[in-house]
């Protein structure tokens, strides 16, 4: 009997990568046709037919991509009727359904269904392929007249498989064992906030990240082109999990670390806490606001202008009216200065014109030729510019915090020692604490140029073009397509996407990246605990209609500006408009390390919402206690043994500052290549990391040199330990010179 399943699953198994091969050599077909209809000269624009061909390329890597573990499920149901659960849906041609979606409102028995509330689901199965043929097949039985014990097959169950796989140092889709907690957050409505709160390991990155694939799929529209953003807190991070999405067939999302959402800046952690926490905080809003206006100067006293040999006067009133006429046309800085300059242009030229006419005995003079003479003078350029600069938000901020006056004209609110804490000289690097400064000068800069116009409306403009000239180009190609053969639906909507030309086509989700005002439908936010005041606020611009999915644990906050409750980071933002659920069950880290973090957080006060552990490890923690000066030492003689353990998966040795350096090298000098120096090597299986870079991530087994350092450093918090400790899927040992920091080592 179990043998006849087997083979029937099979069986059908290998009819769903039939079809999917069918339907990639139907897109190939189109492409080549696309290809020649070109070639032959029936498609006349070039750029129509590569706008066509990227979009049959695009639909072929879609197809490609879900080649891994393309099946995963199926359900039995009362009636019959049984439904096979994949990464897409696939139908034959005559629209026989072969396979749901997983993201389909169906396809939700399989990750809801409970022998309590069976939804009318007889029996869930997992199938587990290697390659395309269906290894093994496992079953919940959930009515229970189906338990006659010949239809049954147990297995270790599909989750504690998953759970207990090596960890590759990439981030893999659950989108075969999603749990009913989880699933019910993927699935929750899209509009307004929601905030997951979760301990670690609990699957919020997971969560997070199947939620943007099933809002793409369930809003396709609205969000085809307004795209969904995905933040996380490193570009390591990003990294760590930028494989996940393109598995599930997904390439729509835009995915950000904190330090990249200004356009064309790439900033640096932010080295110093107390700077970080100041530059994060509310008092910034301020502070930009009152920079931009520090800008705007009304002169002392009356200015003497030449301009063709003509003395022109410039009084501090004409300055004070000019600008209140500017400030009240409510445009940003940039743009009212036009309104400014404009004003005091025509009153410079009507002194001159009158100063000429009186000179020439009455003759008119011809008025355009000498607002071309006031607007050349260097005299004028130099005085309207000394009252009202044109300003980017890079030398804004950049002369704020390196020029000690501007600073101080405009700081008045910090104190004297904070003011010291910005100020750096004018070459230093960009920071992730400045990209929200940025983005608010920006916001009130506006638009340096403002003849060019807004960016939106540019892209407007460029986007009604684009589907002007895909409704034609697909009036055009109508027949030329007919005629060989090529019979795809295609929208205009979706041409116009392609219609730049293959260098610059891309989704409207890709043109988001590189532009400052675009309003995306969605924004995932993981690690969001992290975040100041200020990159909410940045973000919070970014999503107009506050459609947010925000992930994260209170209890890991690292980051000084961070959050210490959901409630005061939000409620500025979101009101009480938002709503939180809880993940409770942590699938990452066995209970016996999970329950010693746990216990080392609640000693240190840290209050956490230990989630329970799924499984027991093969190992409790494991503490060294070495003599002075001996941590490295231990470490090498250790790490053969810890290596055996991590059985060809991931060690990480996580520490802080110089011991980490220190490390480094002796590991270096003892395994030479296989050693990585920080969250981005993942091609290494040995990972020396400091427990900020560590956050989100994991590794089969973890080292931890002098757990109390990550407890007291000067930037660190309880967290940073916390997060340390939580990281193994295994495996914990801690080496410590000093002492075992309380809860640790207490019996279970
Ligand atoms: N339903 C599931 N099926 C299989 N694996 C799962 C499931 N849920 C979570 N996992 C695995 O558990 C691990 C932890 O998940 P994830 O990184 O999303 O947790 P997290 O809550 O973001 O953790 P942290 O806050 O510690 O960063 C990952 O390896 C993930 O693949």
């Amino acid at each position: 009997m179990l043998d006849a399943d087997l083979s029937h699953e099979r069986e059908y198994v290998r009819g769903l990568y039939a079809r999917l091969d069918e339907l990639r050599e139907e897109k190939r077909g189109q492409l080549d046709a696309v290809r020649k209809a070109g070639a032959i000269g029936s498609m006349q624009n070039v750029s129509e037919r590569d706008a066509f061909a990227a979009m049959y390329e695009d639909r072929l890597a879609q197809l490609d991509a879900v080649e891994n573990r393309l099946v995963f499920g199926r359900l039995d149901f009362d009636g019959g009727e049984q439904q096979y659960i994949g990464r897409i849906g696939l139908s034959t041609d005559d629209l026989r359904r072969l396979m749901v979606d997983w993201r389909a409102p169906e396809a939700s028995h399989f990750y809801q269904a409970t022998a309590f509330d069976r939804q009318g689901v007889r029996r869930r199965r997992h199938l587990i392929l290697q390659g395309r043929e269906v290894k093994a097949i496992e079953d919940d039985v959930l009515d229970a007249e189906m338990l006659d014990g010949s239809t049954s097959h147990q297995g270790e169950g599909a989750l504690l498989a998953a759970l207990n796989s090596k960890r590759t140092g990439r981030m893999a889709d659950i989108v075969s064992t999603i749990q009913a907690e989880q699933d019910r957050i993927i699935r929750a409505p899209m509009p307004g906030a929601l905030v997951v709160q979760g301990g670690p390991g609990t699957g919020k990155t997971a969560v997070a990240l199947h939620r943007a694939a099933y809002l793409l799929y369930s809003h396709r529209e609205r969000l085809k082109s307004a795209g969904v953003l995905l933040v996380g807190p490193s570009s390591s991070f990003m990294k760590y999990i930028e494989r996940v999405l393109p598995s599930l067939g997904e390439t729509g999302v835009v995915m950000s670390s904190v330090g990249r959402l200004m356009p064309g800046i790439t900033a640096v952690p932010e080295a110093d806490a107390r700077v970080a926490a100041l530059k994060g905080s509310k008092r910034m809003v301020d502070l930009v606001a009152a920079a931009v206006a520090n800008r705007q100067r009304v002169p002392a006293g009356d200015r003497i202008l030449e301009v063709e040999g003509y003395k022109l006067l410039l009084t501090p009133r004409q300055v004070r009216r000019a600008r209140d006429k500017a400030r009240a046309t409510g445009k940003p800085y940039n743009e009212a200065r036009n309104t400014f300059v404009k004003i005091l242009l025509r009153e410079l030229t009507e002194q001159l014109q009158s100063k000429v006419e009186a000179s020439n005995a009455g003759n008119t003079a011809d008025r355009s030729y000498l607002a071309e003479d006031v607007r050349q003078s260097r005299d004028v350029r130099v005085a309207v510019n000394l009252c009202w600069m044109p300003m980017t938000p890079e030398q804004l901020v950049s002369e704020l915090f390196s020029r000690r006056s501007i600073l101080d004209a405009v700081g008045s609110a910090l104190t004297e020692e904070e003011r010291d804490l910005l100020r750096r000289p004018a070459d230093s690097p960009w920071t992730e604490a400045d990209v929200p400064l940025l983005d608010e000068a920006a916001e009130l800069l506006g638009e340096l140029d403002a003849t060019t116009g807004h960016e939106a409306a540019r892209r407007e403009a460029e986007r009604r073009r684009d589907l002007e000239n895909a409704q034609q180009a697909l009036k055009n190609v109508d027949a030329a397509l007919r005629e060989v053969g090529l019979n795809g639906v295609i929208d205009a909507e979706d041409l116009a996407d392609y219609q730049q030309g293959p260098e610059a086509r891309m989704t409207a989700a890709e043109r988001a990246v590189g532009d400052r005002t675009w309003a995306y439908g969605h924004i995932i936010v993981d690690e969001a605990q992290e975040l100041s005041y200020m990159q909410w606020r940045l973000l919070v611009r970014r999503c107009p209609l506050k459609s947010f999915t925000i992930v994260g644990d209170i209890a890991q906050t690292s980051s000084a500006a961070g959050a210490s409750s959901w409630s005061r980071a939000l409620t500025p933002f979101f009101g009480d408009r938002w709503t939180l659920e809880e993940l409770t069950v942590n699938y990452r880290t066995p209970a016996q390390i999970a329950e010693a973090a746990a216990r080392m957080a609640a000693a240190a006060g840290l209050v956490v919402s230990a989630p329970k552990a799924v499984r027991e490890g093969r190992w409790e923690p494991i503490v060294d206690r070495v003599g002075p000066g001996g941590v490295v030492e231990r470490l090498l003689a250790v790490l053969p043994e810890e290596i055996e353990a991590a059985d060809g998966g991931l060690v990480a040795v996580i520490a802080e500052g110089s011991l980490a350096g220190t490390a480094r090298e002796a590991l270096r000098g003892a395994y030479g290549a296989r050693v990585g120096s920080g969250a981005g090597s993942f091609e290494q299986d040995i990972v020396v990391i400091d427990p900020r870079e560590a956050k989100g991530l994991e590794f089969d087994v973890v080292v931890v040199l002098e757990p109390a350092a990550l407890l007291d450093h000067e930037h660190g918090k309880v967290g940073d330990l916390y997060v340390a400790m939580t990281r193994p899927t295994q495996r914990l040992r801690l080496i410590a010179e000093g002492p075992i920091p309380a809860g640790i080592e207490q019996g279970r």
